[in-house]
Parts: C-alpha cells; sequence; structure tokens
C-alpha cells in the first residue's frame, strides 16, 4: 500500500570542483557510485545516485555543467545547467568548509538564484578539516552569500556535513527529504544506482555472453551490475575499477551452456566484455562475473523488477 507521507523526488548536489560532491553522493547513498579524486574535474558522467530512507526516497543527480564555467560560453552554459536543474526538487549547494567563499561559489549561487523558486540547501562540506570556531565564521559567510544573491529570505536551509566522518549526512538527507514531493518510492528498494555506465557495462556483457550461443538464449539471460567501485588507494591516472556482475538464466542447462566445459567459456566473455569496458571507460577493469539461477525470471514480475526490467 503507498504511504501517503511517503516523498520522493530528484536531487542535484552542485558546487565547484573539488567541493565534496562526489563523496557526499556516495556517503549519501552508503555505497561506492560516483568517482571521486583530488584532482578536480574527474566526474565523468552525470552519475545518479538512490538513497532510500524509511519515509523517503532521493535520487541524486550530477550536474556536469557546473563543473567547466572555463570551457563553455556563458549562454550554453546557462542553458545547459538551467535544463538540468529545472528537473529537479531542490539543489545541495556544496561549499568546503576548509576554503574561502569566492567568485566560483557566487557565480554558481547567481545562476541558481536565476531559478527562483526551486529550493537551495547550502552544504557546508568537509567540516571535518576546521575547528569550531572557523566553521561559525564560514556559516556566516555562506549565509551572507545567500541574502546578498538570493535575498533576503537566502538559502532554504544551510547544514553543515562531512562526508569523511560520517557528521550530519543523515540531516542532510532528511533536510532534501522535506523538499521533495508527496511520492510513491520512484524506483524498487534496493537500487543503489540508474547511471547510463551500468546500463551500458550491462549491454556489452550480454552482448559478450550471447556470443555464439544467441539461438540456444535468446531471452534468457539478464545481467545485473551489482556495484562499479574504484579501487582503493589508487593515483587518479592509474585507476582500476572493480565492476561485480551477475548473468541470470533460467535454467542449469542454460548456465552450463554460460559457463562452457571447465569454465572456458565463462573465462572468453570475461575477458572480451572486459576489453570493450574499457574501450568504453577508458579505465582498467577489473570484471567478476557470476552465473546464477533465476527460475522463470522471464513470467514472475517480482524477478523482473528485481533485474532492473
Ligand atoms: N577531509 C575531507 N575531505 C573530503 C570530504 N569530502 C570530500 N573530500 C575530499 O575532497 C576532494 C574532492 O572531493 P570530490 O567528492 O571528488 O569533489 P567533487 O565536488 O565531486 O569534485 P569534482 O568531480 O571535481 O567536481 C577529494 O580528495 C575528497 O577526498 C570530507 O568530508 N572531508
Amino acid at each position: 500500500m503507498t504511504d501517503p507521507q511517503f516523498r520522493a523526488g530528484f536531487v542535484s548536489l552542485v558546487g565547484r570542483p573539488n567541493a565534496g560532491k562526489s563523496t557526499l553522493t556516495n556517503a549519501l547513498v552508503g555505497q561506492k557510485v560516483a568517482i571521486t579524486s583530488s584532482k578536480p574535474q574527474t566526474t565523468r558522467h552525470t552519475i545518479r545516485g538512490i538513497v532510500h530512507r524509511e519515509d523517503s526516497q532521493l535520487i541524486l543527480v550530477d550536474t556536469p555543467g557546473l563543473h567547466r564555467p572555463r570551457t563553455l560560453l556563458g549562454k550554453r552554459l546557462n542553458d545547459l545547467v538551467a535544463d538540468t536543474l529545472s528537473e529537479v526538487d531542490a539543489i545541495g549547494f556544496c561549499l568546503p568548509a576548509n576554503e574561502a567563499v569566492g567568485p566560483g561559489d557566487r557565480y554558481i549561487a547567481k545562476q541558481l538564484a536565476a531559478l527562483k523558486k526551486k529550493p537551495v540547501v547550502a552544504l557546508v562540506t568537509k567540516t571535518d578539516l576546521v575547528d569550531r570556531a572557523a566553521l561559525a565564521k564560514q556559516l556566516m559567510a555562506v549565509t551572507a552569500l545567500g541574502n546578498e544573491v538570493l535575498g533576503e529570505a537566502g538559502w532554504a536551509d544551510i547544514v553543515p556535513v562531512s562526508a569523511a566522518d560520517g557528521f550530519q549526512v543523515d540531516t542532510v538527507a532528511e533536510v532534501l527529504s522535506g523538499y521533495m514531493p508527496s511520492s510513491p518510492p520512484l524506483y524498487p528498494d534496493g537500487e543503489l544506482t540508474d547511471e547510463p555506465e551500468a546500463v551500458m557495462v550491462a549491454e556489452l556483457i550480454r552482448e559478450a555472453a550471447l556470443e555464439g550461443v544467441r539461438d540456444e538464449l535468446p531471452h534468457s539471460l539478464a545481467v545485473v551490475v551489482d556495484e562499479i567501485v574504484p579501487r582503493e588507494g589508487r593515483s587518479p591516472d592509474n585507476q582500476l575499477l572493480d565492476i561485480r556482475v551477475n548473468l541470470y538464466v533460467e535454467r542449469s542447462s542454460q548456465k552450463a551452456i554460460i559457463i562452457g566445459k571447465g569454465g572456458a567459456r565463462l573465462r572468453e566473455v570475461g575477458t572480451n566484455a572486459r576489453l570493450a569496458i574499457e574501450a568504453l571507460l577508458g579505465t582498467r577493469v577489473y570484471l567478476d562475473l557470476h552465473v546464477k539461477i533465476a527460475k522463470d525470471w522471464q513470467r514472475d514480475p517480482k524477478q523482473l523488477v528485481k533485474l532492473g526490467f
């Protein structure tokens, strides 16, 4: 039954490069979905993370246009950003606690002001890097920016947060949830990301797995990307993505076809898929494939939802 109190909607985290958007996205979602690094402008795709809460669901959308004010001409950039942001229900504007409010922040704030009625929540990020006095000063500076650019009312809210130690991460989710419209959940429970990257990766694996056996398994194969996680401790120019994937078939005879004698076919599928994914993403990849039987998944609506259909 649908809970009339439930809220669900879209949120975009914006802010200048290195403001902590990707890290906060990961902390909110509770699992790594975005690629973070200390080098600015590494977010390569519009990424969505989904935050499932008891009484709300937040779908986080990244706004790539705001990352590169210097490489796009003013109007085009404004249009691009306005396009993306006009579709969200609230905006979280990330400003690092340990860096003075500067022209980059003011530039973004002015674009947000042009969107008129959209609620903008100022998120003062990385609070673990400053002491209480410095944080208080930064909160005042951020409040002043809101009043200067958005008028008397200023930001919809202002929340200090640290993705690194978890301080107030939950409060951020709660405050943003308050700006979501009443709606049933928009995504099935347990779904963490709906990024185009995962969909494309699944497609490439499906292709590789069906190569040469298409007649035997035409529609009996579902590919679900469980996780795409950057390997810890790698430098930005030597990244490795760990990708864990489940391949679902309907019967054990089909499982045997996919795996092949002594696992030989699955190894070949893995290599071919990995090369295609590396070419797509431009990063080295470690692919972890598991073949599972989901009996009659094509006829079972619950299974279909679980498998992303
Ligand atoms: N100490 C600390 N560091 C953080 C925190 N959040 C992010 N960082 C660091 O700040 C840097 C930038 O963080 P990102 O999350 O990649 O920033 P971003 O805004 O997504 O950056 P772009 O993709 O360049 O726009 C990384 O080195 C993070 O580890 C935090 O809460 N505390």
